[in-house]
């Protein structure tokens, strides 16, 4: 990397200027929102469970397992579903709390009938829960693409928080399939998820890829 111009961070063939790259990832995170908060109540819901029943198969053995979801902001795929079977198959489960922009993510137990208080951009955190370390996280996507790179909400937090944990936990990238993009312009921040899960496919390296 650094015989590549210091102008230039876009990796492989995609090479945009850095502000160019954040330029397109606004528009671009805009355009997936309003397209997925058009998604009719019915649909979401059952892409929902299309997702959350490909995230059950690739986990696997659910033995001992810590697993990190999110509260649904913005159209996210609704995994609290998802996380009430979890739980009543003895797993425990986390959400996490951005603590603060530019520092990453911890995560707090939580399971449905838990207390729960007002975080960063008012989304609900656990208020008690215990900070644990997930041994499988899952990650909302705005866009994705093959490479497996996820696009965010531009804070940078899933990026921190990966590059900072000690053990790398399993990370499954969540979206719908009409978030799939040609690439996002990974940058050298981005780190890929090892899958990204829609309601049509997985993305990953035992999909074929
Ligand atoms: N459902 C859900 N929960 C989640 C995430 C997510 O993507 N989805 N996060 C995944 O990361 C974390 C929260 N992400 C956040 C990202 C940005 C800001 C924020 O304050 N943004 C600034 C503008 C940032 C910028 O564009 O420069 C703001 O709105 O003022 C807060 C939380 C943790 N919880
Ligand atoms: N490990 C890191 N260390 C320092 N800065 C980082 C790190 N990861 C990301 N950033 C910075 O965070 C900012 C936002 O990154 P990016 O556009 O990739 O966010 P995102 O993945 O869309 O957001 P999020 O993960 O919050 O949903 C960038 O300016 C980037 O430089």
């Amino acid at each position: 990397m650094h015989e590549v111009d210091p102008e230039y961070s876009g990796l492989g063939a995609s090479v945009m200027r850095r502000e160019d790259v954040n330029r397109w990832r606004k528009a671009e995170r805009a355009r997936q929102i309003a397209s997925r908060l058009a998604l009719t109540p019915e649909q979401r819901r059952a892409y929902g469970e299309r997702i959350a029943g490909h995230l059950k198969d690739l986990i696997g053995d659910l033995e001992g397992l810590v697993v990190s979801a999110y509260w649904p902001i913005r159209g996210e795929p609704d995994l609290r579903p998802f996380m009430e079977t979890l739980a009543s198959a003895g797993v425990q489960t986390a959400l996490p709390v951005a603590i603060e922009l530019g520092r990453p993510l911890v995560f707090r137990l939580w399971k449905k009938g838990d207390r729960l208080e007002k975080g960063l951009w008012k989304i609900p955190v656990p208020a008690d829960g215990a900070e644990v370390v997930p041994d499988v996280v899952t990650a909302p996507v705005v866009g994705f693409d093959r490479q497996m790179y996820r696009l965010g909400y531009g804070g940078g937090f899933f990026d921190r928080t990966l590059a900072a944990l000690a053990k790398r936990p399993r990370v499954f990238g969540v979206g719908y399939s009409s978030a799939c993009l040609p690439t996002i312009y990974p940058q050298a921040h981005d780190i890929p998820m090892d899958f990204i899960v829609t309601e049509r496919e997985t993305v990953g390296i035992q999909a074929g890829e």
